[in-house]
């Protein structure tokens, strides 16, 4: 029998522990040293979207990517929900609707970032959606790398070159962060800003149950959970696992449904036991990418717990350097 994975059971395993050639130079070279597959990702927005003539930055081209060489065969995996935000504070359906946080979402952010703290992080793709960029930076002002994590604008090549930076080593000292519209809340449709507890007294509590946690249910014009995998998990198939397979350490600032629709890819979970799957918020979840496997590890209690550096030598080896650092 399959196992049924709930919040409560995520922590209780967690708690013991070209354009033309032309314009070519005015073209931004890269603001990061980007990873290989998301420099070459890039590199395929801009020839599509600039120009049907692709680009050949120097920095993207292929003689300068593929001496990349896998650093490990194993990352991290961190996810976190959004801390909470006005609407959740108010019960109502958020969705895309672009909402920040409350003081207490604020909180529960930074308290996320002490508990990620001191585990690996080379790559931040959050949503499009404030409360869930906010949670990331909040989280990243208490990681003890002290790296300063910055939003890579690809929107346009005026927003590439203008935000580009020109110290190598201040790239080095920074995190690249993706933000990405696919990772965003399920749309909720024409629940969007209604109350939760109303909208049940109004249709009934079954009803509103399905909308809000079956898989294959959407709610009036919006999107079901499946509707919002084929987004969110096409995404992370396309984008953040081959990052991990190279070794680099990715943290997710997402949403409740996004990321129960990952976590379902993840898990293997059916349809019938992601109903049960519940994500508070500003809650970390580890996952440990190995082997081409995922391996959930619970969410790290914080940055004093022996346990979750005990997963495996990379995560202590990390944690050390971090300590001597410090010495
Ligand atoms: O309103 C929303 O967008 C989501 C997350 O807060 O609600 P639900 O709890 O129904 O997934």
């Amino acid at each position: 029998m399959a196992t049924v994975v709930s919040h409560h059971l995520i922590s209780s395993i967690a708690s013991p522990h070209s354009p033309s050639n032309s314009k070519a130079s005015l073209f931004p070279k890269e603001p990061f040293n980007l990873p290989i597959k998301f420099r070459q990702n890039r590199f395929k927005i801009e020839a599509t979207t600039a120009s049907q003539t692709p680009v050949l930055d120097p920095l993207l081209s292929p003689s300068k990517t593929t001496p990349h060489k896998k650093k490990s065969n194993e990352a991290s995996l961190i996810l976190i929900r959004h801390g909470e935000s006005l609407w959740n504070e108010k019960n109502l359906f958020t969705g895309c609707v672009d909402v920040p946080l409350t003081e207490k979402g604020v909180a529960e952010a930074i308290q996320a970032g002490k508990r990620i703290s001191t585990i690996p992080v080379d790559l931040i793709f959050t949503s499009s959606l404030i409360r869930a960029q906010m949670t990331a930076m909040l989280a990243m002002t208490q990681h003890r790398c002290k790296k300063v994590p910055i939003i890579l604008h690809d929107e346009n090549e005026k927003a590439q070159t203008w935000s580009h930076v020109f110290s190598e080593e201040t790239r080095k000292q920074s995190i690249p962060v993706v933000a990405a519209w696919q990772l965003n809340e399920r749309m909720y449709g024409e629940l969007q800003g209604l109350n939760k507890e109303e909208t049940a007294e109004r249709y009934g509590t079954q009803q509103v149950h399905e909308w809000r946690r079956s898989y294959h249910i959407p709610p009036p014009k919006g999107e079901s959970l499946e509707m919002c995998a084929e987004r969110a998990v096409a995404y992370f198939e396309d984008n953040i696992q081959p990052e991990l397979a190279l070794g680099n350490n990715v943290l997710i600032a997402a949403h409740g449904n996004s990321l129960r629709s990952i976590i379902m890819y993840l898990d293997k979970l059916t349809s019938q036991e992601v109903t049960s799957l519940e994500l508070s918020t500003g809650l970390p979840l580890l996952y440990i990418f190995k082997d081409r496997k995922f391996m959930r590890r619970g969410s790290p209690v914080g940055p004093t717990e022996a346990g979750v550096y005990a997963y495996t030598k990379r995560l202590a080896q990390y944690r050390q350097k971090l300590d001597e650092s410090l010495n």
